[in-house]
């Protein structure tokens, strides 16, 4: 299986991909926009996205992407995320790191480095890549990305070698970030204990979003999570986000939809597919 994930190598989506791709078979784009594009345009059998963290919250990007384009969801993998604060020696006046990581650590920054100024990069694997330019920059990834550079460097290139100046710096000890692995959408599976709906109700009245939560309430299907999104075509539109726990093949869950679908005759319900959690890596 030939997987696209969040790059330049070493990013914790990597660390996921990994866990689902044949050998040397993981990609790298820039953003999750262009992985669930280049899954959605037939280039990659399958593409991982993170979609969620247990302090952070909901990863934006990949909601929007989901719910613009003609993607299914397959599977998830749940990965504990431990940070490491990587750096060419103890003194530096930046610290570099994917929007995420520096928000899960921003306990640990407030109390050790007030005066260290913060710079967001595309991934944590971007934030490596600049403190092994610079010796003024750290970085915040995963603890593996200290060491030599993997991509056999012959020292000349201006990559240094980075030490863990501090491990476990995220705030909770139980920091894990949730990935979805996005199909083509021939792929959409009903078989699983998990479901992603996007629904767009294209009205809004008093008791809207209440009548979507009973139609599952009433069939005794629990919401594992529910997040809103702005619809981008007026302010106080929005798109919203279900991940239940029932499967596409279960008629409770073909009722649920039918009348979630009633209510929204004048917008659209995605059903992203059913699936199961397989992989827990670290
Ligand atoms: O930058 C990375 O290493 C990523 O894989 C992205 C990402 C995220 O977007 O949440 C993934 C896991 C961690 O929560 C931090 C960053």
């Amino acid at each position: 299986m030939h997987v696209v994930t969040l790059g330049p190598a070493g990013t914790y989506s990597h660390r996921a991909a990994q866990s689902i791709a044949d050998e040397g078979a993981v990609s790298f784009r820039e953003s999750v926009t262009e992985i669930v594009a280049a899954v959605a345009d037939g280039e990659f059998e399958r593409g991982v996205v993170p979609v969620e963290n247990s302090i952070e919250g909901s990863v934006d990007e990949s909601l929007d992407a989901l719910a613009d384009r003609e993607v299914s969801v397959v599977q998830e993998i749940v990965s504990p995320i431990r940070h490491a604060l990587l750096a060419q020696g103890p003194e530096f006046d930046t610290v570099a790191s994917h929007p995420q990581a520096l928000a899960q650590c921003r306990e640990y920054l407030t109390e050790n480095y007030p005066d260290v100024a913060q710079e967001a990069v595309a991934s944590t694997a971007r934030g490596v890549e600049r403190a092994r330019e610079n010796p003024s920059v750290a970085a915040i990834g995963h603890p593996a990305n200290a060491g030599s550079p993997e991509t056999g460097a012959d020292g000349d290139d201006g990559d240094h070698p980075l030490q863990r100046i501090a491990e476990n710096i995220q705030d909770r000890d139980s920091n894990a970030t949730r990935f979805l692995v996005v199909a083509p959408e021939s792929e959409r599976s009903e078989a699983g204990g998990k479901t992603s709906l996007v629904v767009y109700p294209g009205a809004n009245y008093p008791g809207l979003l209440l009548e979507l939560l009973a139609a599952f309430a009433d069939r005794d299907i629990n919401l594992s999570r529910i997040e809103s999104r702005p619809s981008g075509r007026r302010l106080g539109d929005y798109c919203f986000h279900f991940d239940i726990e029932a499967g596409l093949y279960e008629t409770r869950t073909q009722e649920a939809l039918a009348e979630v679908e009633a209510i929204c005759a004048d917008g659209w319900v995605r059903r992203l597919g059913s699936y199961d959690t397989h992989h827990v890596v670290e």
